[in-house]
């Protein structure tokens, strides 16, 4: 890294910052007011269900769709003055890898290599022995998961400060999911105090890998949260409520709310005893407890209590 980019970095200490992002297609909006840093050294996981608008996000951050408004800033350059050596240092890995099918693994890497001066050789070679990819091979003849390796090889090798991954593990059989969860992504893209932003809908990818998680439904990112603080962050509290009553305030904490017969379960998020306490006093509340939560039912939750409140609003 050049010494002037890195009085850039230091000065905004985000290789990330989008503040405002909002992406419509038509009447729908894709991505709506989203805001997120990542600092250089994290791996920030953005976890939603099919069409939360993921890959939208991630197109947006590559210039291959322009926002409708706010902002994106990757290593201290705005997205809409990208210059030629910022755009180097930023990798991406597509959902749909665009790898010309006709070309061999040697060509491909020929071929991208030329685009950066920066090309790590000896990684290039190290990462083609890991993954076993065939150098003599076409790329129409690759399986899946090989086309998956061989686009994050070409993300790598030219050591990117910056690395965007779109579902990179979409399409992999568990096997491989793992090696390319811990043995490369873990080893590899989080190496060197790079910035990974990885998009996916399977909690464990996540849960696995990522520093900060981020729930994105219906274009929202809906909770922002360092996997390890997670735990502590968001509760379940779970309330028996007096016989023949039912709640008379749901706070806006509850991230999902449910009443059972005479069993009141909130999520909530940020957790806090006091919180707790004003929600029984403020209810026909006459016990309660508070039970940790799994990454897999808060995500479950998250997006149950966005559809919750969508159909209430119908109603
Ligand atoms: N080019 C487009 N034209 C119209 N609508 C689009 C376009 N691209 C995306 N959308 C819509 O925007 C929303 C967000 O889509 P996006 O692909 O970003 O979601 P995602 O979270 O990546 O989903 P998935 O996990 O299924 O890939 C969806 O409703 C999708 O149909």
């Amino acid at each position: 890294m050049h010494q002037a980019d890195r009085s850039v970095l230091a000065a905004s200490q985000c290789a990330i910052r989008i503040d405002g992002l909002t992406k419509r297609f038509g009447k729908s909006v894709a991505v709506d007011d989203l805001s997120l840093v990542v600092p250089p050294g994290q791996t920030f996981g953005l976890l939603g269900p099919n069409g939360a608008g993921k890959s939208t996000t991630i197109r947006m951050m590559v210039g291959l769709t322009q926002p409708d408004e706010g902002t994106i800033e990757i290593l201290g350059e705005a997205a809409t003055e990208r210059t030629v050596a910022v755009k180097r240092r930023i990798g991406y890995v597509p959902e749909k890898h665009h790898i010309y099918p006709w070309m061999r693994v040697s060509e491909v890497l020929g071929f991208v290599s030329s685009l950066y001066p920066q090309w790590d050789d000896d990684l290039s070679d190290e990462l083609l022995e890991v993954f076993e990819l065939p150098r003599h091979k076409r790329v129409r003849h690759l399986s899946k998961g090989m086309v998956a390796k061989l686009g994050l090889l070409v993300a790598l090798a030219p050591q990117p400060d910056v690395l965007l991954l779109d579902e990179p593990t979409s399409g992999l059989d568990p096997l491989i999911r793992d090696e390319f969860l811990e043995g490369i992504l873990a080893t590899q893209a989080q190496a060197k105090g790079r910035a990974v932003l990885f998009s996916s809908h399977h909690i464990d990818d996540v849960a696995r890998i990522a520093d900060v998680v981020g729930i994105m439904d219906g274009g929202r990112l809906i909770l922002t949260e360092e996997v390890t603080h997670i735990h502590d962050r968001v509760k379940l509290m779970q309330a028996v409520i007096e016989d023949g009553t039912l709640p008379r305030s749901t706070p806006e904490e509850a991230i999902w709310t449910q009443v059972d017969r005479r069993q009141w379960s909130l999520t909530l998020y940020p957790f806090s005893q006091e919180l707790a306490e004003q929600i029984a006093a403020e209810n026909p509340v006459t016990r309660y407890e508070i039970l940790d939560i799994s990454l897999e039912n808060l995500f479950k939750q998250v997006i149950r209590g966005r559809r919750q409140v969508a159909r209430e609003k119908r109603s």
